[in-house]
């Protein structure tokens, strides 16, 4: 078993630009607690007044998780943690020559005299201490034992190895973690960026020569490159090295999208395990392997970690994939209009398109000829928005007389900005109509300048059937309203 200590609302809230509000450290630090990790450092107490009536919330709360504060060694940090009641500091000292003398201005000697007075300190005041060494990994190791078993004396709890700027290796890991393991009985934890790319493989080989603990973020946030990422790390524990963490890795997809949507940070599409295209699937032989056996081509099974397989149809698609989608998509096709359909599919894969769920029903009517059926049809939309005025979006939807429906729904909702109004509006216009939920939207410019082609793409589930829509349009309210309205039709 390896401890989960999240750092993510306190070295990923220290990604530049980004800053959480107390009700959203407070609803990250819930869903944290939720998710299992063993001990969230809520933040830095000394940051803010913001910061502090934010950590407060969090240590109302009565978490399972044991929360901490980072500190300096300074007993105005302490006190500020105090004043938010946490259970424990990450009382982090700097320890390499560079981070002493340039930094910190002070001699070695004068370093672990104000250390031991701060852990002393800590601990005077009922405090869990997590003693760290900030840039441990280009710290004499001499020193660095010497700050731990002065620690230890004390009666710290734990000790963090920092790999602060990112320069470990995975061999050089094991070699730190074994020294400082053989050095002092208390647990050892390991705390890693990601400037090289070897945040996980570095915290997988500290824990692999017996780190107790380790540091890690949601989708690997934090300072230049980010940290070790929780998700990466908790599954490569649980997959490849037969560890558990007990974390609950289901909920992984979901507090991946929530931390992105609070930090404003996009999860990339190739992200292990959570990103989008983590479990995507186009290349003709990959799918047809898939569909005989999905082990061949996914490590585990998506629903493990929340995330779902999806197959898309491009240029590398293959026969499998289309018949796949045809099979989920309930549609039948003569052989003649799946072999024509499959080559419209190839032609505009070459124009460097990929075949959304819509798409692909349009190449088929297209191939038989008829026009494609629309079930509700958007007559009217109306969006205002100003500084003067909530965004408000006013909508009108036709429904076909063979729906058995309504002939008319005429609607209003506000939103954030004139986009989520209009989203509001056509949600609340099929209330009671169908049970439609927007499960994604992303959008993005296609071209440069204020008159750029913009692209939405939209995941919409009803029941089991989830469809993927894209719409390109110079208007963003028109392009999010069109996709939309061409999934309901697919879904209805
Ligand atoms: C590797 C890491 O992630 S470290 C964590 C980084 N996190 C943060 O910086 C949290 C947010 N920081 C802040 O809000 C502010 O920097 C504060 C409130 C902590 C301090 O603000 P200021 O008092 O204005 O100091 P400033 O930020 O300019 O400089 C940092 C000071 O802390 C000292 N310091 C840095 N680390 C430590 C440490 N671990 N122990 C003791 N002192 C330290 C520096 O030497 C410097 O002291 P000096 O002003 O005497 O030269
Ligand atoms: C403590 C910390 O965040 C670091 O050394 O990177």
């Amino acid at each position: 078993m390896v401890n989960i200590f999240d750092t993510t609302l306190r070295d990923g809230e220290q990604t530049p630009g980004v800053s959480l509000s107390p009700s959203e450290k407070l609803e990250l630090a819930i869903k944290l607690d939720e998710l299992g990790v063993n001990i969230i450092e809520a933040g830095s107490a000394i940051t803010s007044k913001g910061e502090r009536e934010a950590m407060k919330l969090v240590t109302g709360q009565n978490l399972n998780a044991e929360i901490s504060s980072f500190v300096r060694a300074l007993p105005v940090d302490i006190d500020a943690a105090l004043s938010c009641d946490v259970d424990s500091v990450h009382l982090v000292v700097p320890t390499s020559d560079i981070h002493m003398t340039y930094k910190l201005r002070k001699s070695r000697e004068e370093n672990l005299k104000d250390a031991m007075h701060a852990v002393e300190y800590a601990k005077d005041h009922g405090l869990i201490v997590e003693l760290s060494a900030e840039d441990a990994t280009r710290s004499d190791v001499e020193f660095l034992k010497e700050l731990f078993l002065k620690g230890e004396e004390l009666k710290a709890d734990r000790i963090c190895v920092c790999d602060t700027v990112g320069i470990l290796t995975p061999l050089k890991a094991i070699d730190l973690i074994k020294t400082m393991k053989n050095t002092i009985k208390i647990p050892v934890s390991i705390h890693c960026h990601n400037d090289f790319g070897m945040a996980t493989a570095n915290t997988l080989s500290a824990i692999s020569a017996g780190a107790d603990q380790c540091h890690v973020t949601i989708n690997g946030i934090g300072e230049r490159a980010g940290n070790a990422s929780l998700e990466e790390v908790v599954m490569s524990l649980k997959s490849l090295y037969d560890i558990e963490t007990g974390i609950d890795t289901e909920k992984l997809h979901k507090i991946s999208r929530i931390v992105s949507k609070y930090m404003k940070i996009p999860v990339p599409a190739n992200k292990a395990l959570v990103g989008d295209n983590a479990f995507a699937h186009e290349a003709g032989i990959h799918v047809d392997g898939l569909m005989k056996s999905t082990e061949t081509y996914e490590p585990i099974h998506p629903e493990t970690v929340g995330n779902r397989r999806k197959i898309i149809l491009g240029k590398h698609s293959g026969k499998a994939a289309l018949k796949y989608k045809l099979e989920i998509m309930n549609i039948g096709l003569s052989h003649e209009e799946f072999e024509e359909t499959y080559s419209k599919i190839k032609a505009f894969g070459d124009l460097g398109k990929y075949i959304s769920d819509v798409d692909l029903k349009t190449i088929i009517n297209q191939v038989r000829g008829v026009e494609l059926e629309r079930k509700v049809i958007l007559d009217e939309i109306t969006v205002v928005s100003g500084n003067k005025v909530s965004p408000l979006a006013s909508i009108n939807l036709k429904f076909a007389n063979d729906c058995n429906i309504k002939d008319n729904v005429r609607e209003a909702a506000y939103g954030l900005g004139p986009v989520d109004a209009a989203i509001n509006a056509v949600k609340k216009a099929l209330t009671g109509v169908a049970d439609i939920e927007l499960e994604d939207y992303s959008v993005r410019a296609m071209t440069g300048g204020t008159d750029a082609l913009i692209e939405v793409v939209v995941h919409l589930r009803k029941g089991n059937e989830v469809v993927e829509v894209k719409k390109a349009h110079g208007d963003v309210v028109m392009a999010s309203v069109e996709a939309m309205m061409d999934g309901i039709n697919l879904l209805i």
